[in-house]
């Protein structure tokens, strides 16, 4: 087996039950067992399941890349949670609760929850960490976080990066930090789980918007501008939930804010750039097969701004666009049209 520098001399592997065998589920699955963990990836689809199992490639998702040997795949969600360390929950965020409510009675009580996604919960405008509370009845303990900027097809390929783990409890992100470090994925340890999430929450709202520009032809400035101030509003958002300021300008924010915003391996940004050459919502969504998580969660982090009464006008204006048909340079001239003020509000 190759060394990518995790733990694999270590005699006892952490047992890691990943669900959802999507494009990050797979590619997280491949860093922990490079990590040295002994990795079970829970799918839906017996077809891909078997073709991990047989000829360690997911078709689906990265046909010309071979899984290494620490992954077994199932779709037996029971096999998957027995005697998992870690049950890492990689499906879009709108499923999570129904996903999460067939798997609960199967999860070991001492199991460490861990969301990869970047949603808020429409309706409820719920946290992933906080749905996983809600529906499994963990405590803030067992329910950890990892974000940051990890395109996943960047990450197959083994191109350095790093992220953030993050969890209440320290020692707890520390073992998850353990769990996932190899020579090319460096992980953080944080205890701002509320600023993490919505870092990447709203840096797929804002990804929207950056494509949109881009979509219309708008250049750089236009583009750095929606980052920053982008990032503004999502700090000010994370501010009025508890988080700790600081995340922001580490790699579940800014970071994560950047990867996304710049890359064409982004969905959200490809979404935008797709609105933004004139494509309707029902056209984009016709041709892309991904999950690009910011155009359901567009609206529930408006509501949650709402909530707490923040302003949040590049999110209102993605809303406005996306789901209000609004066209998009009519959205630009608006935006360009509020009042003055302070940089630092
Ligand atoms: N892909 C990335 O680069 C990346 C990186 C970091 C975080 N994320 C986040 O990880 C989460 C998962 O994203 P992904 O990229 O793996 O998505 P994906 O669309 O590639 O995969 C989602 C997986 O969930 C499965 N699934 C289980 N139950 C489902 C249901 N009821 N409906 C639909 N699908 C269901 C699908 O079969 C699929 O395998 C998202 O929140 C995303 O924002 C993705
Ligand atoms: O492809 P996106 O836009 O969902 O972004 C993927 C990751 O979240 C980047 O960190």
């Amino acid at each position: 087996m190759e060394d990518h520098g995790g733990e694999a001399g270590n005699p006892v592997r952490t047992r890691v039950a990943v669900f959802g065998a999507g494009s990050w589920g797979t590619a997280f699955a491949m860093v922990l067992a490079d990590a040295g963990c002994d990795v079970t990836l829970w799918g839906r689809r017996p077809e891909v399941v078997d073709a991990i199992n047989t000829t360690r490639v997911n078709p689906d998702y990265f046909p010309d890349f071979v899984l290494p040997d620490g992954i077994t795949a199932t779709t037996d969600a029971r096999r998957a949670a027995a005697g998992a360390a870690f049950a890492v929950l990689a499906v879009p965020s709108q499923t999570l609760r129904a996903n999460l409510g067939a798997w609960t009675s199967l999860l070991d009580r001492n199991t460490v929850l861990v969301s990869l996604m970047k949603g808020v919960e429409l309706g409820t405008t719920l946290l992933m960490s906080e749905v996983i509370a809600e529906v499994t009845g963990a405590g803030p303990d067992r329910i950890a976080v990892v974000s940051g900027p990890n395109l996943a097809g960047e990450l197959i390929h083994r191109q350095p990066a790093a992220c953030v783990v993050a969890c209440r409890d320290e020692a707890v992100a520390r073992q998850l930090q353990a769990a996932c470090h190899t020579a090319y994925y460096r992980p953080y340890t944080n205890v701002d789980v509320v600023g993490c999430e919505i870092g990447g929450a709203v840096k797929n709202v804002i990804g929207l918007a950056v494509g949109i520009a881009d979509g219309l032809g708008l250049g750089d400035n236009t583009k750095a501008s929606l980052i920053t101030r982008g990032l503004a509003e999502t700090a000010r958002l994370g501010l009025a939930m508890g988080a700790d300021p600081r995340t922001f300008a580490g790699l579940a924010g800014m970071g994560d804010l950047v990867a996304t915003a710049c890359s064409p391996l982004s969905r959200n940004t490809s979404f935008g750039a797709s609105l933004g050459r004139g494509m309707t919502l029902a056209q984009t969504v016709a041709t892309t097969h991904r999950t690009a998580e910011g155009v359901t969660s567009c609206r529930s982090v408006r509501d949650l701004a709402r909530r707490h009464g923040v302003a949040m006008p590049v999110t209102e204006a993605v809303v406005d666009i996306v789901h209000g048909g609004k066209p998009p340079r009519l959205a630009v001239k608006e935006l360009m049209a509020r009042s003055a003020k302070p940089e630092r509000v």
